[in-house]
């Protein structure tokens, strides 16, 4: 097993990396709180996969624990399934010192973990995050919350996990098309701070495809550490933790343009390309970095460029993201491949519309 640490203001907590489930108990029990009783919330793709097994091992401790299932997908990370957790939580019993095990991908993650920073105004939670996407960057950092109105993510709270552990044996049930919308996240990760990391994943492309076990410890680990290492700066995103929305301005905008059709990964991967050429508008990114970016993206099987939408509506779409203050839109952009900053206001309309123009499909 392998173990990171974050250490942010409101909490220092660890992630565990392992094959399997076995060395959950030991972690928890490490965490030296006695719960009163154990609520797994996970989707219904994922309950019949591993609830029982968590739940069965919870069960040693020797208090109630329960299972809750709700249905699968971003459609349905909105308050009428928070409505729904909730409901089970009272009927459950689960009280203050209860703990809810997050189980599952990014949309069960930011559920859950909403949960257990609103419950009886805050209780504790552990993150069990099964998709690549969530083990590499969801389940890391205590972002939780939910979308309503179809605005991504705009309801929610800074809520960090006693404890993240990740069984990379999960991977192997995930379908394909999630794999490889966790890859998205990875190569952010490479884009705003790892150079180095950026050449392992050209390298190793074969060998991450083939789930390689020694090849996608690694990848997890240099991930996460990243990860950790931009949220034990800036826990609530007063600055860098922005960041790690390099993609994710535009991305969320044809998420919700797509109406939720195209996965968070594929979105992110448009907005990263897109974010490629302001780079290149605004601070010289060279051209041949965009390329790389863009072959890498390509040869992991990620989308380039978005149907059915034009360049304005997603730039409307801009303007509701949560960096944006007033009217100024802020971007997570590259100087070189591994070297990010935030860019606040200096880009024009008119440098924005020819980026997102780049990647709509009657373009190309
Ligand atoms: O943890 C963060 O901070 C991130 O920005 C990670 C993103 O990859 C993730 O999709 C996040 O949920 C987006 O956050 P949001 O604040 O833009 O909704």
């Amino acid at each position: 097993m392998q173990r990171l640490d974050v250490e942010t203001k409101s909490k220092h907590y660890e992630i565990l990396v392992d094959q399997d489930f076995l060395d959950l108990v030991p972690a928890i029990r490490g965490l030296d709180k006695d719960f009163s009783s154990y609520h797994v919330v996970s989707d219904d793709n994922v309950t019949p996969l591993y609830q029982r097994e968590i739940l069965d091992a919870l069960a040693g401790f020797g208090k109630p624990v329960h299972g809750v299932t709700f249905p699968h997908g971003e459609k349905n990370k909105n308050l009428s399934t928070m409505e729904a957790i909730y409901q089970a939580l009272i009927e459950n019993g689960a009280d203050r010192k209860s703990l809810i095990v997050a189980l599952g991908g990014g949309v069960a993650g930011d559920m859950a973990g909403y949960a257990a920073a609103t419950y009886m105004r805050g209780i504790a939670y552990i993150q069990i995050p099964t998709t690549l996407l969530s083990q590499v960057d969801s389940s890391i950092g205590g972002k939780t919350g939910i979308d309503f109105n179809g605005y991504k993510n705009i309801i929610g709270a800074f809520h960090q996990p006693e404890l993240v552990y990740i069984n990379t044996a999960t991977l192997k049930t995930l379908p394909r098309g999630e794999f490889t919308s966790g890859m998205a996240e990875i190569i952010k990760h490479a884009m705003i701070k790892d150079a180095a990391y950026f050449d392992f994943l050209e390298l190793e492309r074969e060998r991450v495809q083939a789930l390689d076990h020694e090849v996608l410890t690694s990848m997890i680990l240099r991930s996460c550490e990243i990860k950790s290492q931009v949220v034990s700066e800036d826990e609530t995103e007063k600055g860098n933790r922005a960041l790690l929305n390099f993609g994710h301005t535009a991305g969320h905008a044809i998420e919700r343009l797509m109406d939720f059709r195209m996965l968070h990964g594929e979105c992110v991967s448009i907005g990263m390309v897109a974010a490629a050429r302001l780079s290149a508008a605004e601070g010289g990114f060279p051209p041949a970095e965009a390329e790389r970016l863009v072959r890498l993206l390509e040869a992991y099987g990620l989308p380039l460029a978005v149907p059915d939408l034009s360049a304005e509506s997603v730039y409307e779409e801009l303007f509701h993201d949560k960096k944006t203050m007033g009217n100024t839109l802020t971007f997570a952009l590259c100087r070189r491949i591994g070297d990010s900053y935030l860019s606040k206001g200096t880009l024009t309309k008119a440098q924005i519309l020819e980026a997102l123009d780049q990647v709509m499909e009657r373009e190309r």
